[in-house]
């Protein structure tokens, strides 16, 4: 398969069309002409790329939970809870792990067992067997802007029904819903299939209809250094804005130290419009989400209540436009809708609390030049492997580990470089591998981990990373020895 960072041709997108729309019944439904006049039909304040942009515009951190059930009343009704009981700014709707993987058939047993026992035996929300119409349903239903959150590879139907259906966001991208996500898919396909989606994207903007994308930022959620998080996301937001994307928010999943959280998110959203920028894309808009705490979490709820506010108040310093909330039944599973109100007025209250506050030190700005440093490397490298070309330059960056994601179950990732915790709990690279840092930068990582190897009286190794992973299922962010 050929890539190239190029903006799909009309004979090339709707030669894909055809055969996306006719992977399952409910493809036919999918009339575009129509669906831009459904969108235009709907009201100003259930675009999700309108309530962001002013957002941005207020320093506002929106909240948003995660959220998705099998039957369609019953979503309406978990989703309306949400935006009334639980404060919600913005809403999901989370995707079933069957339609994630294009097993169809298999959410339509799910459909049909959740009809019987009136229960959710999906775990979440199965958007192409419910159709255009039973999207719509749920659009029709809310006051509030609703995205669409997944993990799937291959999403181009996902798209077209949701897009038609009234969604007006969409998460993803052909990196963080491949590495992450996927044990044994091309890097290849999922950057063409994204190219699709952002494709579709950029035909609905040229219509009139402004969709917001958002590239799935913490990846393996599990002590992936800021830069590298930083990187796949504005390597993501550039190859959307190549098919047309005019709205983008860029992710970052919460590490855990206060003063790097804050950096790498401010650095996140600085750099992408200045690479935006630098390659020609002037008029996107960005804005940022940080995704609150993506490791374990204790069982305990007054517990899991203080890794929200911890969460939250990080998303306030740094400024983020938009925070996504975690809920205190996280160490169990999918949270009943009380509790998911629950974290969502959690998180609502710590962000009131700090709306006026905003985190400045010199230790930030340090961490800032770290992190940028770190981020345009990799960015950079990216570029120069693909001999300008970015889509080719991330299937040659991802193959010789210059895009190296730790614990990523992709079988084409390189994993060799290491992560660790520094003794104030900032991810540093252990063994930074192929990623290509400067040696000041290698220097800086290096100093900052013998630094806690002094402290805990031991040598730096593998079983800092090791202790670092279960450090948190003892309650504790730095897994130092007993
Ligand atoms: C990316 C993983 C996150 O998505 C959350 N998640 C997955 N499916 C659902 C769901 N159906 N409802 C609420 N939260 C969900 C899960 O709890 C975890 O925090």
């Amino acid at each position: 398969m050929d890539i190239r960072n190029k903006k799909l041709s009309d004979d090339e997108f709707y030669g894909i069309r055809k055969e996306i729309l006719e992977q399952w019944p409910t493809g036919k439904d999918v009339d575009f002409d129509e669906a831009i006049e459904y969108h235009k039909s709907m009201p100003e304040t259930k675009s999700f790329s309108r309530k962001l942009s002013a957002a941005k515009k207020e320093r506002k951190t929106l909240i948003q939970p995660r959220a998705g059930v099998a039957l369609i009343d019953e979503h309406i009704k978990l989703l309306q809870y949400l935006q009334d009981k639980g404060e919600a700014d913005l809403l999901p709707t989370t995707i079933d792990s069957y339609t994630r993987q294009n097993r169809y058939e298999e959410a339509e047993v799910g459909i049909k067992e959740s009809i019987h026992t009136q229960k959710s035996m999906l775990n979440g929300f199965p958007a192409v067997n419910h159709g255009v119409y039973g999207c719509r349903q749920i659009i029709e239903n809310l006051d509030t802007p609703v995205q669409v959150r997944h993990g799937t590879p291959d999403a181009r139907l996902l798209t077209e029904i949701c897009y038609a259906g009234g969604f007006t966001s969409y998460e993803g991208g052909g990196i963080s819903y491949n590495i992450p996500y996927a044990k044994d898919v091309p890097l290849e396909r999922t950057i063409y299939d994204w190219q699709y989606v952002d494709r579709l994207t950029g035909i609905y903007e040229e219509a009139g209809v402004s969709i917001n994308r958002e590239p799935y930022g913490p990846l393996t959620g599990t002590l992936v250094p800021p830069s590298m998080s930083n990187a796949v996301a504005i390597i993501e937001a550039l190859l959307a804005a190549e098919q047309g994307v005019k709205n983008v928010t860029v992710g970052y999943g919460q590490c855990g130290n206060l003063v790097q959280d804050v950096a790498a998110l401010r650095v996140l959203e600085e750099l992408t419009e200045e690479y935006l920028e630098k390659y020609g894309y002037e008029d996107v808009t960005v804005t940022s989400v940080l995704h609150q705490w993506m490791g374990g979490f204790p069982q305990d709820e007054a517990k899991a209540f203080a890794v929200i506010s911890w969460g939250s108040s990080v998303a306030a310093l740094a400024k983020a436009t938009k925070v996504i909330v975690k809920t205190p039944h996280e160490a169990i599973g999918v949270p009943t809708m009380e509790a998911n109100a629950q974290g969502l007025r959690c998180t609502k209250q710590a962000i009131s609390l700090l709306a006026d506050q905003e985190l400045k030190s010199s230790a930030l700005e340090l961490e800032k030049a770290i992190i940028k440093g770190e981020t345009c490397a990799i960015v950079d490298k990216t570029f120069e492997l693909g001999m300008g070309d970015l889509a080719l330059g991330v299937i040659r960056a991802v193959k010789a580990g210059v895009i190296d994601i730790p614990f990523a179950p992709s079988k084409y990732n390189f994993g060799k470089m290491l992560p660790a915790r520094d003794h104030e709990g900032a991810v540093r690279y252990l063994n930074t591998a192929h990623v290509p840092l400067p040696q000041e930068l290698i220097d800086f990582n290096r100093g900052k981990i013998e630094h806690r190897a002094k402290m805990e009286k031991r040598k730096a190794s593998f079983q800092m990373v090791i202790d670092d992973v279960y450090a948190i299922s003892k309650g504790r962010l730095v897994g130092k020895p007993k």
